[in-house]
Protein backbone atom coordinates (compact mmCIF):
# COMPACT_ATOMS: atom_id res chain seq x y z
CA UNK A 1 0.00 0.00 0.00
CA UNK A 2 1.01 3.60 -0.52
CA UNK A 3 2.24 5.01 2.56
CA UNK A 4 3.04 8.62 2.39
CA UNK A 5 4.93 8.67 6.20
CA UNK A 6 7.03 6.13 4.41
CA UNK A 7 6.54 2.80 6.15
CA UNK A 8 7.01 0.18 3.65
CA UNK A 9 3.69 -2.00 3.87
CA UNK A 10 4.98 -5.31 4.18
CA UNK A 11 8.15 -6.81 5.04
CA UNK A 12 8.94 -7.64 0.89
CA UNK A 13 8.93 -4.20 0.10
CA UNK A 14 10.89 -3.01 2.99
CA UNK A 15 14.03 -5.27 2.40
CA UNK A 16 15.04 -3.99 -0.47
CA UNK A 17 15.23 -0.38 -2.32
CA UNK A 18 14.25 -2.25 -6.00
CA UNK A 19 11.53 -4.44 -4.61
CA UNK A 20 8.87 -5.04 -7.35
CA UNK A 21 4.77 -4.64 -6.91
CA UNK A 22 2.88 -7.72 -8.69
CA UNK A 23 -0.19 -5.34 -8.67
CA UNK A 24 -1.85 -2.94 -11.48
CA UNK A 25 -0.91 0.40 -10.74
CA UNK A 26 -2.95 3.26 -10.96
CA UNK A 27 -2.43 5.50 -13.67
CA UNK A 28 -2.91 9.62 -14.11
CA UNK A 29 -4.45 11.34 -17.39
CA UNK A 30 -2.26 14.06 -18.84
CA UNK A 31 -5.33 16.38 -17.46
CA UNK A 32 -5.60 14.68 -14.17
CA UNK A 33 -1.85 14.80 -13.88
CA UNK A 34 -1.90 18.59 -14.70
CA UNK A 35 -4.98 18.90 -11.40
CA UNK A 36 -2.84 17.35 -9.46
CA UNK A 37 0.42 19.29 -10.24
CA UNK A 38 -1.55 22.56 -9.10
CA UNK A 39 -3.23 21.30 -6.19
CA UNK A 40 0.32 20.37 -4.70
CA UNK A 41 1.28 23.47 -5.23
CA UNK A 42 -2.58 24.93 -4.08
CA UNK A 43 -3.69 23.25 -1.12
CA UNK A 44 -0.29 21.77 0.70
CA UNK A 45 1.43 24.96 -0.29
CA UNK A 46 4.39 23.54 -2.26
CA UNK A 47 6.35 26.06 -4.89
CA UNK A 48 7.41 24.50 -7.97
CA UNK A 49 11.12 24.91 -6.68
CA UNK A 50 10.48 22.40 -3.47
CA UNK A 51 8.39 19.87 -6.50
CA UNK A 52 11.11 20.07 -8.75
CA UNK A 53 14.10 19.85 -6.65
CA UNK A 54 12.02 16.46 -5.55
CA UNK A 55 11.28 15.18 -8.80
CA UNK A 56 15.09 15.76 -10.59
CA UNK A 57 17.01 14.15 -7.41
CA UNK A 58 13.97 10.88 -7.96
CA UNK A 59 15.49 10.86 -11.63
CA UNK A 60 19.41 11.62 -10.71
CA UNK A 61 18.72 8.16 -8.02
CA UNK A 62 16.69 6.00 -10.82
CA UNK A 63 19.81 7.13 -13.22
CA UNK A 64 22.07 6.13 -10.33
CA UNK A 65 20.44 2.29 -9.59
CA UNK A 66 20.00 1.46 -13.17
CA UNK A 67 23.12 2.52 -14.80
CA UNK A 68 25.89 1.88 -12.62
CA UNK A 69 28.83 4.52 -12.33
CA UNK A 70 31.58 2.38 -13.42
CA UNK A 71 29.93 1.36 -16.98
CA UNK A 72 27.81 4.96 -17.17
CA UNK A 73 29.84 7.61 -16.49
CA UNK A 74 28.73 10.03 -18.92
CA UNK A 75 25.36 11.37 -18.71
CA UNK A 76 23.66 13.96 -21.77
CA UNK A 77 21.11 15.51 -20.19
CA UNK A 78 18.21 16.81 -22.86
CA UNK A 79 16.07 19.34 -21.76
CA UNK A 80 12.91 20.97 -22.61
CA UNK A 81 11.22 24.45 -22.16
CA UNK A 82 9.16 23.59 -19.58
CA UNK A 83 9.09 22.06 -15.97
CA UNK A 84 10.20 18.86 -17.60
CA UNK A 85 13.18 20.21 -18.62
CA UNK A 86 13.35 21.69 -15.47
CA UNK A 87 13.12 18.27 -13.83
CA UNK A 88 16.02 17.48 -16.27
CA UNK A 89 18.54 20.24 -15.10
CA UNK A 90 17.86 19.57 -11.47
CA UNK A 91 18.52 15.74 -12.47
CA UNK A 92 22.09 17.03 -13.92
CA UNK A 93 23.16 18.85 -11.02
CA UNK A 94 22.64 15.50 -8.75
CA UNK A 95 24.03 13.49 -10.81
CA UNK A 96 27.51 15.69 -11.00
CA UNK A 97 27.94 15.64 -7.15
CA UNK A 98 27.39 11.40 -7.68
CA UNK A 99 30.16 11.56 -9.58
CA UNK A 100 28.97 11.18 -13.34
CA UNK A 101 30.32 13.35 -16.54
CA UNK A 102 26.99 15.33 -17.07
CA UNK A 103 26.26 17.50 -20.14
CA UNK A 104 23.25 19.22 -20.23
CA UNK A 105 21.44 20.46 -23.94
CA UNK A 106 18.82 23.04 -23.60
CA UNK A 107 18.33 24.32 -26.76
CA UNK A 108 15.51 26.79 -25.74
CA UNK A 109 15.84 28.44 -22.71
CA UNK A 110 12.89 29.57 -20.34
CA UNK A 111 13.52 33.30 -19.78
CA UNK A 112 9.77 33.43 -18.13
CA UNK A 113 11.01 31.75 -14.46
CA UNK A 114 13.64 32.94 -12.42
CA UNK A 115 14.05 29.05 -11.35
CA UNK A 116 15.17 27.97 -15.03
CA UNK A 117 17.88 30.77 -15.30
CA UNK A 118 19.00 29.43 -11.63
CA UNK A 119 19.38 26.14 -12.05
CA UNK A 120 22.04 26.98 -15.67
CA UNK A 121 23.56 29.17 -13.49
CA UNK A 122 23.78 26.33 -10.61
CA UNK A 123 25.31 23.56 -13.46
CA UNK A 124 27.66 26.68 -14.43
CA UNK A 125 29.15 26.76 -11.23
CA UNK A 126 29.90 22.82 -10.90
CA UNK A 127 31.37 23.12 -14.40
CA UNK A 128 28.76 21.56 -16.66
CA UNK A 129 28.72 22.19 -20.02
CA UNK A 130 25.22 23.70 -21.36
CA UNK A 131 25.03 23.29 -25.40
CA UNK A 132 22.00 24.87 -27.39
CA UNK A 133 22.45 21.95 -29.76
CA UNK A 134 21.95 17.95 -29.79
CA UNK A 135 26.05 16.88 -30.70
CA UNK A 136 25.69 14.95 -34.13
CA UNK A 137 23.74 11.66 -33.40
CA UNK A 138 26.40 9.67 -35.16
CA UNK A 139 28.86 11.06 -32.34
CA UNK A 140 26.52 10.30 -29.33
CA UNK A 141 27.60 6.77 -28.90
CA UNK A 142 31.26 7.48 -28.43
CA UNK A 143 30.80 10.52 -26.24
CA UNK A 144 27.76 9.49 -23.81
CA UNK A 145 26.52 5.91 -22.12
CA UNK A 146 23.25 7.29 -21.22
CA UNK A 147 21.09 9.77 -22.34
CA UNK A 148 18.68 11.61 -19.92
CA UNK A 149 15.26 12.56 -21.88
CA UNK A 150 13.51 15.89 -20.01
CA UNK A 151 12.31 17.38 -23.04
CA UNK A 152 8.42 16.96 -22.69
CA UNK A 153 6.17 15.48 -19.72
CA UNK A 154 2.41 15.63 -19.68
CA UNK A 155 1.78 18.78 -21.24
CA UNK A 156 3.64 17.69 -24.21
CA UNK A 157 0.72 17.62 -26.89
CA UNK A 158 0.49 17.46 -31.24
CA UNK A 159 3.48 17.21 -33.50
CA UNK A 160 6.89 18.20 -31.85
CA UNK A 161 7.85 21.32 -33.34
CA UNK A 162 11.90 22.29 -34.18
CA UNK A 163 14.02 21.81 -33.32
CA UNK A 164 12.37 19.72 -31.34
CA UNK A 165 11.01 17.10 -34.08
CA UNK A 166 14.64 16.06 -35.39
CA UNK A 167 16.22 15.57 -31.67
CA UNK A 168 13.52 13.30 -31.01
CA UNK A 169 14.49 11.59 -34.10
CA UNK A 170 17.73 11.70 -33.62
CA UNK A 171 17.78 10.01 -30.02
CA UNK A 172 15.18 7.82 -31.53
CA UNK A 173 17.66 6.07 -33.81
CA UNK A 174 20.50 6.30 -31.27
CA UNK A 175 22.06 2.91 -29.36
CA UNK A 176 22.57 4.96 -26.24
CA UNK A 177 20.26 3.90 -23.64
CA UNK A 178 17.92 6.38 -22.91
CA UNK A 179 15.92 6.86 -19.80
CA UNK A 180 12.85 9.62 -19.71
CA UNK A 181 11.62 11.85 -17.13
CA UNK A 182 7.59 11.17 -16.31
CA UNK A 183 6.61 10.70 -20.27
CA UNK A 184 8.81 9.56 -22.67
CA UNK A 185 9.20 12.47 -25.17
CA UNK A 186 7.07 12.14 -28.21
CA UNK A 187 4.44 10.37 -26.93
CA UNK A 188 0.66 11.13 -26.70
CA UNK A 189 0.67 11.01 -22.59
CA UNK A 190 -2.40 9.14 -22.67
CA UNK A 191 -2.19 6.91 -25.27
CA UNK A 192 1.48 6.09 -25.24
CA UNK A 193 3.68 6.15 -28.91
CA UNK A 194 0.67 6.40 -31.10
CA UNK A 195 2.48 8.65 -33.89
CA UNK A 196 5.35 6.06 -34.19
CA UNK A 197 7.86 8.96 -33.63
CA UNK A 198 9.11 9.23 -29.46
CA UNK A 199 11.92 8.19 -28.02
CA UNK A 200 12.35 4.28 -27.45
CA UNK A 201 13.48 4.80 -23.60
CA UNK A 202 15.12 1.76 -21.52
CA UNK A 203 14.22 3.06 -18.13
CA UNK A 204 10.80 5.29 -17.16
CA UNK A 205 10.85 7.36 -14.07
CA UNK A 206 7.68 8.65 -13.87
CA UNK A 207 6.68 11.43 -11.23
CA UNK A 208 3.82 11.41 -8.79
CA UNK A 209 2.32 8.35 -10.64
CA UNK A 210 2.42 6.86 -13.88
CA UNK A 211 0.36 8.74 -16.99
CA UNK A 212 -1.91 6.76 -18.78
CA UNK A 213 1.17 5.95 -21.90
CA UNK A 214 3.19 3.99 -19.52
CA UNK A 215 0.69 0.93 -19.97
CA UNK A 216 2.61 0.32 -23.27
CA UNK A 217 5.76 0.46 -21.91
CA UNK A 218 7.65 -2.24 -21.58
CA UNK A 219 11.31 -1.48 -20.12
CA UNK A 220 12.26 -0.90 -16.46
CA UNK A 221 9.86 1.60 -14.57
CA UNK A 222 10.50 3.54 -11.26
CA UNK A 223 8.46 5.46 -9.75
CA UNK A 224 9.25 9.30 -7.67
CA UNK A 225 8.32 12.13 -6.53
CA UNK A 226 7.77 11.63 -3.08
CA UNK A 227 5.61 14.29 -2.08
CA UNK A 228 1.87 13.53 -2.42
CA UNK A 229 0.00 13.64 0.94
CA UNK A 230 -2.80 11.12 2.01
CA UNK A 231 -5.68 13.58 1.18
CA UNK A 232 -4.58 14.18 -2.51
CA UNK A 233 -3.50 10.58 -3.05
CA UNK A 234 -7.35 9.51 -2.35
CA UNK A 235 -8.82 12.03 -4.15
CA UNK A 236 -6.31 10.53 -6.95
CA UNK A 237 -7.20 6.72 -6.20
CA UNK A 238 -3.17 6.67 -5.89
CA UNK A 239 -3.36 4.76 -2.59
CA UNK A 240 -2.26 1.54 -4.04
CA UNK A 241 0.69 2.75 -5.58
CA UNK A 242 3.67 0.72 -3.51
CA UNK A 243 5.51 2.63 -0.52
CA UNK A 244 9.02 4.14 -1.16
CA UNK A 245 11.59 1.89 0.88
CA UNK A 246 13.42 3.64 3.79
CA UNK A 247 15.04 6.81 2.94
CA UNK A 248 14.56 5.97 -1.05
CA UNK A 249 13.45 8.49 -3.72
CA UNK A 250 12.38 5.92 -6.26
CA UNK A 251 10.68 2.39 -6.06
CA UNK A 252 10.99 0.32 -9.33
CA UNK A 253 7.53 -0.96 -10.07
CA UNK A 254 8.59 -2.86 -13.10
N1 LIG B 1 3.62 16.78 -9.65
C1 LIG B 1 4.56 16.38 -10.44
O1 LIG B 1 4.60 15.24 -10.81
C2 LIG B 1 5.54 17.34 -10.91
C3 LIG B 1 6.04 17.24 -12.17
N2 LIG B 1 6.90 18.09 -12.71
C4 LIG B 1 7.34 17.95 -14.06
O2 LIG B 1 6.65 18.86 -14.84
C5 LIG B 1 6.24 18.24 -16.05
C6 LIG B 1 5.14 19.00 -16.68
O3 LIG B 1 5.65 20.28 -16.89
P1 LIG B 1 4.95 21.38 -17.84
O4 LIG B 1 5.77 22.59 -17.75
O5 LIG B 1 3.52 21.45 -17.51
O6 LIG B 1 5.06 20.74 -19.27
P2 LIG B 1 6.16 20.01 -20.15
O7 LIG B 1 7.49 20.13 -19.55
O8 LIG B 1 5.61 18.68 -20.44
O9 LIG B 1 6.11 20.81 -21.50
C7 LIG B 1 5.76 22.17 -21.63
C8 LIG B 1 6.58 22.81 -22.72
O10 LIG B 1 6.58 21.99 -23.87
C9 LIG B 1 6.21 22.77 -25.00
N3 LIG B 1 5.46 21.95 -25.93
C10 LIG B 1 4.30 21.29 -25.74
N4 LIG B 1 3.96 20.61 -26.84
C11 LIG B 1 4.92 20.87 -27.76
C12 LIG B 1 5.11 20.48 -29.11
N5 LIG B 1 4.23 19.70 -29.76
N6 LIG B 1 6.23 20.89 -29.77
C13 LIG B 1 7.12 21.71 -29.15
N7 LIG B 1 6.98 22.14 -27.87
C14 LIG B 1 5.88 21.72 -27.19
C15 LIG B 1 5.39 23.90 -24.44
O11 LIG B 1 5.50 24.96 -25.31
P3 LIG B 1 4.22 25.90 -25.63
O12 LIG B 1 4.75 26.83 -26.64
O13 LIG B 1 3.16 24.97 -26.16
O14 LIG B 1 3.85 26.51 -24.32
C16 LIG B 1 6.04 24.15 -23.08
O15 LIG B 1 7.13 25.04 -23.25
C17 LIG B 1 5.93 16.84 -15.62
O16 LIG B 1 5.86 15.94 -16.69
C18 LIG B 1 7.09 16.57 -14.68
O17 LIG B 1 8.24 16.18 -15.39
C19 LIG B 1 7.39 19.28 -11.96
O18 LIG B 1 8.76 19.36 -12.00
C20 LIG B 1 7.04 19.25 -10.48
C21 LIG B 1 5.94 18.45 -10.00
K1 LIG C 1 10.46 13.25 -20.96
Amino acid sequence: AFLPGGRAASPAASCSSIAMSAAPVPTLTASAAAALDEELMAQPGFSLDQLMELAGLSVAAAIEKHFPLETHPRVLAVCGPGNNGGDGLVAARHLTHFGRSVTVVLPKRNTKVPIFSNLVVQLGALGVPVLEQLPEGSELPARFDVILDAIFGFSFAGDARPPFDAILAALRDSTVPVASVDVPSGWDVDKGDVRGVGVRPAVLVSLTAPKGCAAGFGGAHYLGGRFVPPGIADKYSLRSLPAYPGAEQVVRLK
